[in-house]
C-alpha cells in the first residue's frame, strides 16, 4: 500500500463526517443559506492567501527543482482562485473590498493558516507538505461528490465546477506523487509524523466548514465550555 493511501485508510472516518457535513450537503442542494456563503467566501479567501503563503515557504524547502515549480506553480493558482472565483462571488454577494479588508479573520480560518504556516516553517520538508495535502484532496473529494449530486441551476455551481474539474484533479495526482516520494526517502520517525500532520490539517478542513456553516467568530472568554471535546491523549 502506498502512503497516500495508508493515510487515506487512516482518516477513512473523518473524511466521511466531512463529506457528510451540512454545509456541503446543503451546497449540493443549493439551499445553503446565501449569508452562509457569503462568510465562507471572505474566510476563505483570506485562507487562500495563507495557503499560497505556505505553499511558497515550502516551495523554497523543496529538495529539487520539479518539486519547487509544482509548488510554486500551486502557489501562483491558489491566489488565481481567490481572484476569480472568490472576486466573482465577492461582487455577486456585494463585499466590496473595504469589507473584505475590515473582516476579520475567523478563529477557524486563523488557527489553520496558522498551523500550515508553522509546520511548513519549523518541521521538516517531508511534514510541512502532508500538512498542505487534505486542502488538495478533501476539496477534491468534496468536488466529486457534490458534483454527482448537485441539483441543475444551483446558485454554487461555479465553485462546484473548480473542484470537480480535470485541471484540479491532475493537480492532486501530482502532489500524491510527490508526497510518495518523498515518503520514501524518510526515515520511520518522519513518516509517523508526516501522519500526523495530515490528520490535523484533516480536521483543520472539518473545522472551518463547521465554523462556517455556524458563522462563528472568536470564542467568548466567558463562553460556556459546554461543547463536547475529544480526548488530548490518543488512546
Ligand atoms: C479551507 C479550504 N481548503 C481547501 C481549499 C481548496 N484549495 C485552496 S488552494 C488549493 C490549491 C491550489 O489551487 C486548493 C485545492 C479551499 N479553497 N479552502
Amino acid at each position: 500500500m502506498s502512503f497516500t493511501q495508508q493515510l487515506r485508510r487512516d482518516t477513512a472516518q473523518l473524511r466521511q463526517q466531512i463529506l457528510d457535513m451540512p454545509f456541503n450537503r446543503d451546497l449540493a442542494a443549493g439551499t445553503l443559506p446565501q449569508e452562509v456563503f457569503r462568510g465562507y467566501i471572505v474566510q476563505d479567501a483570506h485562507y487562500l492567501e495563507g495557503f499560497a503563503r505556505a505553499l511558497a515557504m515550502a516551495a523554497a524547502k523543496a529538495p529539487d527543482a520539479d518539486a519547487v515549480a509544482q509548488l510554486a506553480g500551486s502557489a501562483i493558482k491558489a491566489i488565481s482562485v481567490e481572484r476569480g472565483l472568490h472576486g466573482e462571488y465577492m461582487a455577486q454577494f456585494g463585499v466590496s473590498a473595504e469589507e473584505y479588508e475590515a473582516t476579520e479573520i475567523s478563529e477557524a480560518c486563523d488557527h489553520y493558516v496558522s498551523f500550515l504556516l508553522r509546520m511548513v516553517a519549523t518541521d521538516d520538508f517531508a511534514v510541512g507538505l502532508t500538512a498542505l495535502l487534505p486542502c488538495f484532496w478533501i476539496y477534491h473529494e468534496v468536488g466529486q461528490k457534490i458534483a454527482a449530486e448537485a441539483v441543475p441551476g444551483n446558485r454554487y455551481q461555479a465553485w462546484i465546477d473548480t473542484y470537480a474539474s480535470e485541471d484540479f484533479a491532475d493537480g492532486v495526482q501530482r502532489m500524491l506523487e510527490l508526497i510518495d516520494r518523498t515518503a520514501a526517502a524518510s526515515s520511520d520517525a518522519t513518516r509517523a509524523r508526516m501522519q500526523r500532520s495530515f490528520a490535523r490539517s484533516c480536521w483543520h478542513e472539518w473545522h472551518f466548514w463547521d465554523s462556517a456553516y455556524h458563522m462563528r467568530g472568536w470564542l467568548a472568554p466567558d463562553a460556556e465550555p459546554s461543547a463536547k471535546r475529544m480526548p488530548a491523549i490518543a488512546e
